[in-house]
């Protein structure tokens, strides 16, 4: 996963978003660059000077005018410096959160096979601390080692003209640099993209810690958790200590040479004056350029460093906007004018990508078929894959073999806009949005206005959700995160008024009623059943009483549909049925051979056993 992009690959990907700000970029290099000769003009001056005006017969006039020049010079570098963060500031936020957008954007297309691979905390820290570090790089990093190098060498320009022989010395000081520069480049990107790494498991480990915090207590596992954590935070400290070591070795050499050299200069600086074969206005000159040059030489090891935590950075977030979405519209569409809702699903095979080798697919030929407006309850031992198989319905991941039509349309033939309206779903584990009641409700619905209230009221009222119209803001109180306010049953219970909201020609339901008290669940099953008449409904049941809402069974067995029936003709039929249904107690299987199926009543166990 990890790509071996070289800096300037990583970097020129960076290219298409930066294109747009490129002018107030330049602009803002030309202001630090102007910044950068206004500081080096100033030894300059000090060599007029001290050649002319301390020499004999100087005016005092040069001193006034020179230290007018020198104040002048000030006052541009300062203006300069504040004109290049007035240019770049914004142009870089704004390229920030372009970026930022188009990768949540991205994340909302990926599909869910992605997001199973992934950590959540690899990607909070991918969307916010990487693309931080990029903007700080574009905005700061980037012009001034730019800048940086310029002045470099135009320093070093300046200070061969002063005296060649000097500035020699200096620039040899630049070989044994470059070698261990280049060394230094190699490591520091490997332990950058170590830490920045580190750096995202730590706060996938925090949100599932946070996330997981009532089992955590409740199981007594705060202690072990915060072991791990500290296990965790520990290394990520020992590679930000060799991270910073490594940075403070190069930052030393990257001084301690050219002063080596500036030290050795001077000596035979002095040597040179005193033959007369430099001014002391010049060697004055020299060392106040190398003085100068040195603040920028420095600034090259942080600068560097810089730039290869922000290769990391964009390697990183490249990496989640380059996986590929699988998942897509086709390339012609088919539209469904008046959609009724027959489903198909004919031989459907599916494996889960990370399955191992040896292992079956999950689905291993699955055939069944919905008519229009039938409600099908799915029964199956635990592990069988029900959900798995809920779940190609809108799509979430593609079936690897066979095919799901609705209307004779194979689903893939629609596009996601359209398919996941024609299809609403439920999930037993719910999840709620930090929002409020009627945004998490109305979620699926495009109704607006007075319209969208009735959607509302109808939609709570059948899931039995009625206790949101008594929240502190009635339907508008905010039900945090993941609906944490909220009771299991409660969320199921919202989560099951989103699904119905939406309006669906299909209706996906994972064991929606299983949090629900039996006094609640009649009622739910009341209003469900008089409108899944104009809903074609696939159910996971693990209770008699789901199974009640259907008018007919599916069994599911090792991948397979076993059989097809109504619940009496199962009961009467399968041994396997009648194991996964084992939990009925007598007086149950007899109320439902009973009631079940399309109000119909069906004959009673014992007939339909015998
Ligand atoms: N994301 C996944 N990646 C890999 N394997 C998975 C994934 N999700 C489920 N499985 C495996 O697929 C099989 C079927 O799982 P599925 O959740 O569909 O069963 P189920 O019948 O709905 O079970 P339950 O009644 O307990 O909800 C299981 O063996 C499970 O381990």
């Amino acid at each position: 996963m990890k790509n071996q992009n070289t800096l300037w690959e990583s970097l020129g990907r960076l290219y298409p978003h930066v294109r747009p700000i490129i002018p107030r970029l330049v602009l803002g290099l030309l202001c630090a660059l102007g910044a950068s000769m206004m500081a080096l003009a100033i030894p300059q001056v000090l060599r007029v000077l001290i050649n002319d005006a301390l020499a004999e017969g100087g005016s005092a006039r040069t001193v006034w005018v020179a230290s007018g020049v020198v104040l002048l010079l000030g006052v541009l570098e300062a203006t300069f410096v504040a004109l290049r963060r007035q240019f770049v500031i914004t142009p870089a936020t704004t390229v920030e959160t372009n970026m930022r957008t188009s990768f949540y954007r991205h994340l909302q297309n990926l599909t869910i096979e992605f997001h199973d691979r992934w950590g959540s905390g690899q990607l909070l820290s991918r969307a916010m601390s990487d693309l931080n570090l990029m903007r700080r790089w574009m905005a700061f990093g980037l012009i001034m080692l730019v800048v940086t190098s310029l002045t470099v060498v135009m320093g070093v320009v300046i200070m061969f003209f002063t005296s060649w022989v000097l500035a020699l010395i200096f620039v040899a000081a630049a070989v044994p640099l470059m070698i261990y520069g280049y060394r230094f480049r190699t490591s520091y990107s490997r332990v950058s993209r170590k830490s920045q790494d580190q750096a995202g498991d730590l706060a996938t480990t925090v949100e599932e810690s946070v996330h997981g915090i009532r089992v955590l207590k409740a199981f007594g596992r705060s202690r072990e958790a915060l072991e791990d954590f500290e296990e965790q935070a520990e290394e990520l400290r020992r590679t930000e200590i060799h991270k910073a070591r490594s940075l403070a070795t190069f930052s030393m050499i990257v001084t301690l040479l050219p002063e080596l050299a500036l030290g050795a200069s001077l000596v035979v600086g002095v040597t040179l004056a005193a033959s007369g074969d430099v001014t002391i206005g010049a060697l004055v000159a020299f060392f106040a350029t190398a003085a100068a040059v040195a603040g920028p030489v420095e600034f090259i090891g942080p600068l560097l460093a810089m730039t290869f935590t922000a290769k990391t950075a964009i390697d990183r977030h490249y990496e989640v906007m380059e996986s590929e979405n699988t998942i897509t519209d086709p390339e012609q569409p088919i539209h469904l004018d008046a959609p009724k809702g027959e489903v198909v699903f004919d031989a459907v095979h599916f494996r889960y990508p990370d399955a191992q080798d040896d292992a079956g697919d999950v689905l291993d030929g699955i055939d069944l078929r919905l008519r229009a407006g039938e409600t099908m309850a799915l029964v199956g031992v635990t592990g069988c894959g029900k959900s798995t198989l809920l779940q190609l319905v809108p799509r979430l991941y593609d079936l690897t073999g066979g095919s799901i039509t609705i209307d004779g349309v194979d689903l893939r033939s629609l596009t996601l806009t359209e398919l996941r309206s024609l299809v609403a779903v439920a999930f037993e584990d719910t999840t709620l949005f930090s929002t409020s009641v009627r945004d998490n409700v109305l979620m699926g619905s495009d109704a607006t206005g007075a319209e969208a209230e009735r959607i509302l009221a109808e939609a709570l009222d059948v899931a039995q959700a009625q206790f949101a119209h008594d929240l502190p803001d009635g339907v508008d109180t905010l039900i945090g995160e993941e609906g944490l306010s909220l009771s299991g049953g409660q969320r199921q219970r919202i989560a099951l008024a989103r699904a119905i909201a939406a309006r669906p020609t299909v209706l996906v339901l994972d064991d929606p009623l299983s949090a629900l008290d039996v006094a609640t669940e009649e009622r739910v099953e009341e209003g469900l059943r008089a409108m899944l008449r104009s809903t074609t409904t696939l159910i996971v049941a693990h209770r008699p009483s789901t199974v009640a809402l259907a008018d007919h069974v599916a069994l599911m067995r090792d991948g397979r549909i076993a059989d097809v029936g109504t619940h009496s003709e199962l009961l009467a039929r399968s041994d396997h049925y009648r194991y996964v249904i084992a939990s009925l107690d007598d007086e149950e299987i007899a109320q439902l051979g009973r009631t079940a199926v399309t109000g119909q009543t069906v004959p009673d166990d014992e007939e339909a056993l015998a």
